[in-house]
């Protein structure tokens, strides 16, 4: 795409708590030309009219786990790159959708995690797991959230197993006598998620050895804290002809 083009950007879920700031970044951005939201709630022939009204470049997502899939799947069809911040994808879901726009040459960024910090605090728990393999996540958000545990937490997971060996961890014996006391299970360490009014978007990766605990945490205290990487993603994603999982693959 030419440099000096403005990138003509829909937004769906515009209404929202992260797509109102979304429509403010853009529009704050000369680079950037917020053509108007998109709301995928009626027939496919009437979503479509819509998006060749806007005829956007690409499409920012922060939606629910309900829509985020058929959004994914639409954008394809039309050739608009996405750019999803919405959470609850299934890993089958993901890696499904990959090939789809692998095959068709067209980028696109799914993001669990905008904020920079956040990304710090994955990579760092995977660094850390390699020599400290016995963890735990703690992941806790604001109580209006859909999805638990969060995107974020899920993909921490998914990178601390990719580098340690997988171990059952806690006492063999055991057991809950209230079920869910450990939390969820994945690949043998625990995630725990908190919900309460008054939080943003936080996560504590604990880490315990013989006689230490290393603790790696990232506090989203605003929402304003996701924007530069969906400014990122926006500004990367049409220049890529695959789909990208995780905003650490678009910084060096
Ligand atoms: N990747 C990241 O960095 C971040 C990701 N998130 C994720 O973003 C998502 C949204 O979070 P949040 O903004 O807090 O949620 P909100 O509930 O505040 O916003 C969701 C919005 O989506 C709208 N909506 C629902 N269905 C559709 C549809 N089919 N088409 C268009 N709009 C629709 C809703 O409209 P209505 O109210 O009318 O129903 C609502 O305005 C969540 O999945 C969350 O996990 C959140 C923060 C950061
Ligand atoms: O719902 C939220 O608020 C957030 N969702 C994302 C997630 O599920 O990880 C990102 C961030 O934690 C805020």
């Amino acid at each position: 795409m030419a440099e000096d083009k403005q990138i003509r950007v829909t937004i769906a879920g515009a209404n929202g708590r992260m797509g109102q700031e979304a429509v403010k970044m853009v529009q704050g951005d000369p680079g950037l030309l917020y053509v108007g939201p998109i709301d995928t709630r009626g027939t496919d022939e009437e979503v479509k009219a819509r998006f060749a009204q806007l005829q956007p470049d690409v499409l920012v997502d922060f939606t629910t786990p309900q829509h985020v899939y058929r959004h994914l799947q639409l954008a394809l069809q039309l050739g608009i790159r996405p750019v999803v911040g919405t959470t609850g994808l299934t890993a089958e879901q993901i890696a499904e959708l990959t090939e789809q726009y692998k095959t068709a040459g067209l980028g696109g960024v799914i993001a669990p995690n905008f904020a920079i910090g956040a990304i710090l605090c994955m990579k760092f728990a995977a660094m850390a797991a390699k020599y400290m393999p016995h963890v735990e996540i703690i992941e806790l958000h604001h109580d209006r959230k859909l999805d638990a545990p969060s995107g974020t937490a899920i993909k921490t997971a998914e990178m601390i197993a990719a580098s340690r060996n997988t171990l059952r961890q806690g006492h063999p014996d055991e057991e809950e006598s209230i079920a869910g006391a450990r939390g969820a299970d994945y690949d043998g360490f625990r995630i725990h998620s908190v919900r309460l009014p008054g939080l943003v978007a936080h996560q504590e990766v604990l880490f315990g050895a013989t006689g230490q605990t290393l603790s790696i945490r990232h506090d989203s205290i605003s929402r304003e804290s996701f924007m530069p990487g969906v400014n990122m993603a926006i500004k990367a994603v049409v220049n890529l002809e695959q789909l990208v999982y995780g905003l650490e693959h678009l910084l060096d």
